[in-house]
């Protein structure tokens, strides 16, 4: 990406990291109601240009220079809000709402970043339905992944209706039970993120032509922790799927070829 761009996401990040850590890290213990409350204060502040710290500073330098929006950072907050009071997911439905807030919506600040290419024929809501799918993808593949390490957390973010229709329950998951009803549970869990892989691939040929590399390589990588379940004979109850350091380094030629391809523009 271009420098500007590429500090834009940096700070973008932090934000989000930040976000992130008010419920997963250190303090999180004393995060409540009001400190998500004064976060978003402090969000507002941002966009206003009166940022509360260095940090701070840098999401307004990034929400000044590129034209993205206060939404999908609120909705991050609400989807903290929802990983404080909520650890279980009755549907696929309530699932896909926790993915959106969490991670559905980097996507949308980081669409105006990147940029869409100018020669595409696309239209624009079509990148944008694109880029929260491979959001929605990467959250349901981290889920999947991290399914053992969530558990001992005491929260569960797979569907428990689907859960159900194969005989399973929280009892299976904490125990760490490997079983063919897992299997067969997992190999329905996987496809349905493949999918939403398949869907992003459309839009990431559509931006701007220096920020597709890096979108391509996080698609194929994140789809190699799939094929790494798959590989671990989908007992992620016990084992981290992971993807070597041989494995990453050689997705990114092959996404470089991906993000080169201007053929995809022009089919459109
Ligand atoms: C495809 C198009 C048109 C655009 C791309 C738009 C982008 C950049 C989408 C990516 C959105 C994104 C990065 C979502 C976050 C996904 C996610 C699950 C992040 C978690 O990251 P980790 O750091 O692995 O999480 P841990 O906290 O578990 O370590």
């Amino acid at each position: 990406m271009t420098k500007e761009r590429r500090r834009a996401i940096w700070a973008i990040y932090v934000w989000c990291r930040r976000t992130d850590e008010l419920v997963d890290g250190p303090n999180s213990v004393h995060t409540n109601k009001v400190v998500l409350d004064r976060w978003e204060e402090r969000l507002e502040e941002i966009f206003q240009g009166r940022p509360y710290d260095m940090f701070d500073a840098a999401l307004t330098d990034t929400v000044f220079k590129f034209p993205i929006d206060i939404k999908p950072f609120k909705d991050m907050i609400e989807g903290m809000r929802m990983d404080t009071m909520k650890w279980r997911y009755l549907s696929f439905q309530e699932l896909y709402l926790y993915c959106y807030y969490v991670a559905g919506t980097v996507s949308l600040m980081s669409v105006p970043v990147m940029g869409i290419a100018p020669e595409s024929h696309v239209p624009v809501h079509k990148v944008y339905n694109s880029a929260v799918d491979l959001g929605i993808g990467m959250q349901l593949t981290n889920i999947l992944r991290d399914v053992r390490e969530d558990a001992s957390r005491g929260r569960i973010y797979l569907p428990q209706d689907e859960l159900a229709h194969f005989g399973l329950s929280d009892e299976d998951i904490f125990s760490g039970k490997l079983s063919n009803r897992w299997r067969d549970f997992m190999k329905e869990q996987i496809s349905r993120a493949r999918i939403y892989f398949d869907q992003a691939e459309e839009g990431a040929s559509q931006l701007n032509e220096a920020s597709r590399w890096p979108v391509w390589a996080s698609l194929l990588l994140y789809r190699k922790i799939l094929d790494s379940i798959e590989e671990n004979d989908y007992d992620n109850l016990n084992k981290h799927a992971y993807v070597g350091r041989t494995k990453k380094l050689l997705v990114l030629p092959w996404a470089f070829a991906r993000a080169a391809n201007i053929q995809n523009i022009v089919q459109h």
